[in-house]
């Protein structure tokens, strides 16, 4: 089937991509040409595993294109898919101005039936926003065309999303036309050869189903950081009760790891954009508020127990080196929106403190925010991030950071302090080996 995807991001070029892999002619269109010369180049504007191959492979072979010309993807295909941003407005409801001017861009452009599938993130009823935008302008046009608009959420995570996409628990689609319904049954016709994945639904339901899982998971965190602050107050190891309540099949062992916080474009965007829907009708949801408050205290975690070990006052941090371990928002992504490193890298610089980072892909992301300043530096590879540091502290679990050297680390920082954000090591065998090492939910 022929397919056009607007926004080439991580959910728009990822679905290209996957979708063009199993044999549609893919479209994908974005407002930014740069993005789309550089595409057309072989060069990928995300680091995402896997996606390079699976992009290359598909150019090659003819199924999927890259362009920035709006006419030309509108007339390319019936299928047409919305995959831009929906950040955060001022008050923290999604902003849907990206999303609008698509679904006008398809009406001005558009002379025959379309599906029009929002694949981005997006609050109930936009769908009926997305519908009036198209009527108004195809009346505007004095044209009379059919169209469908569709609800098809994406789940995929960043690093991990080829295989979330090729291999989804789930496909939502929100929908009340039959004839919508037949052309998306016929587009994921390949994920479902062992078993039927595609649920259908009303659109709002649809709407709703997105926001309801990343406010669950969000939840489970928020739930699991809470227990871990509790837990180090009260002489516990949140480790082990995390272990002890999750072999329970009804808690289950996913997304249960405590940390520095949750971080990324979608969870913190998603809790508050959930709450704020609510607020817009006169429901006040106490757990989401909940949920987001203790996601941003723990956020602000590392700072404190680092300032903590340095005696408190205000100027304890003033002119030490702290050496950070992982910057992206978690493993196997560059993507630094919303990480927890962040936080704690500002709040360092507040205080006076000068950091040496490394992280094995987020490197030049982390450029590209920061800049050059006097107190980053950003080092050669994990060990030399080190050099003469006072303190290092992991915000990120990569693969890497798991099994070091600690006679290395050691030689290099020989105050021998850890902060752990991601609870990578056992303070037994540390503490046994001479470290002081604080992580989360095990020691004050
Ligand atoms: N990043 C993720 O892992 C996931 C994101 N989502 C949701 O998917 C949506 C997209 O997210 P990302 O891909 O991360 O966004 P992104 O910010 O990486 O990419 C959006 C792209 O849309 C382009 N764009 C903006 N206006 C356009 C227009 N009028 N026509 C064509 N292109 C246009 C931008 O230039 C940009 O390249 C959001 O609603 C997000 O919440 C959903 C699941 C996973
Ligand atoms: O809507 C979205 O954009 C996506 O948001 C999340 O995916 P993503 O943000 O890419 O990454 P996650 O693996 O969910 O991690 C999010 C944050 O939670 C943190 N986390 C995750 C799991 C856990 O047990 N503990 C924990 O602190 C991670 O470190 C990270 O900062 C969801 O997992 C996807 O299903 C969803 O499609």
């Amino acid at each position: 089937m022929k397919i056009s995807i607007f926004g080439t991001g991580y959910v728009g070029l990822v679905s290209g991509a996957c979708l063009a892999d199993v044999g549609h002619n893919v479209l994908c269109m974005d407002v930014d040409a740069q993005k789309i010369d550089r595409l057309n180049q072989g060069e990928l504007p995300i680091w995402e595993p896997g996606l390079d191959t699976l992009v290359a492979r598909n150019v090659e072979e003819g199924r999927l294109s890259f362009s920035s010309d709006v006419e030309h993807a509108v007339q390319h295909a019936d299928i047409q898919f919305i995959a831009v941003g929906t950040p955060p407005d001022e008050d923290g409801s999604a902003d849907l101005k990206y999303v609008i001017a698509v679904a006008e861009s398809i009406a001005r452009h558009m002379d025959r039936y379309k599906v029009i599938i929002n694949k981005s993130t997006v609050p109930v009823g936009t769908a009926d926003k997305v519908q009036k935008a198209v009527e108004q302008i195809l009346e505007n046009r004095n044209a009379k065309i059919y169209f469908d608009i569709v609800s098809n959420p994406e789940f995929l995570k960043e690093g991990a999303a080829i295989a979330d996409f090729l291999k989804p628990d789930r496909i939502i689609v929100g929908t009340g036309s039959p004839r919508a319904q037949a052309l998306m049954k016929e587009l994921y016709e390949p994920f479902n050869r062992n078993h039927e994945r595609t649920q259908f639904m009303d659109v709002r339901s649809a709407e709703l189903t997105k926001y309801a899982a990343n406010a669950m998971l969000a939840t489970k965190i928020s739930f699991m950081n809470e227990l871990a602050n509790l837990a180090e107050r009260l002489g516990a190891d949140i480790e082990e009760v995390r272990k002890g309540i999750s072999s329970d099949p009804r808690i289950g062992f996913h997304f249960n790891y405590p940390g520095c916080g949750y971080g990324g474009s979608c969870f913190p965007k998603d809790v508050q954009a959930l709450e704020r829907t609510a607020a817009q009708i006169g429901y006040d949801a106490q757990l989401l508020k909940a949920v987001e408050a203790v996601n941003n205290r723990q956020k602000t975690i590392l700072f404190s127990k680092l300032a903590k070990h340095f005696g408190d006052a205000p100027d304890s941090l003033a002119g030490k080196t702290i050496a950070v371990w992982g910057l992206a928002f978690k493993p196997n992504t560059d993507d630094m929106r919303e990480a927890p490193s962040r936080v704690l890298i500002e709040a360092l610089w507040e205080a006076g403190a000068k950091v040496q980072a490394f992280d094995p892909v987020a490197m030049n992301e982390a450029r590209r925010i920061y800049g050059m300043r006097q107190d980053f530096h950003l080092a050669e590879d994990k060990y030399s991030a080190l050099n003469y540091a006072d303190a290092l502290v992991i915000c990120t679990e990569w693969q890497q950071f798991r099994a070091p050297d600690f006679d290395e680390i050691a030689t290099r920082m020989p105050s021998k302090l850890i902060i752990d954000g991601r609870n990578l090591f056992q303070p037994d065998r540390l503490k046994t080996l001479g470290w002081t090492y604080v992580s989360i939910g095990r020691e004050i």
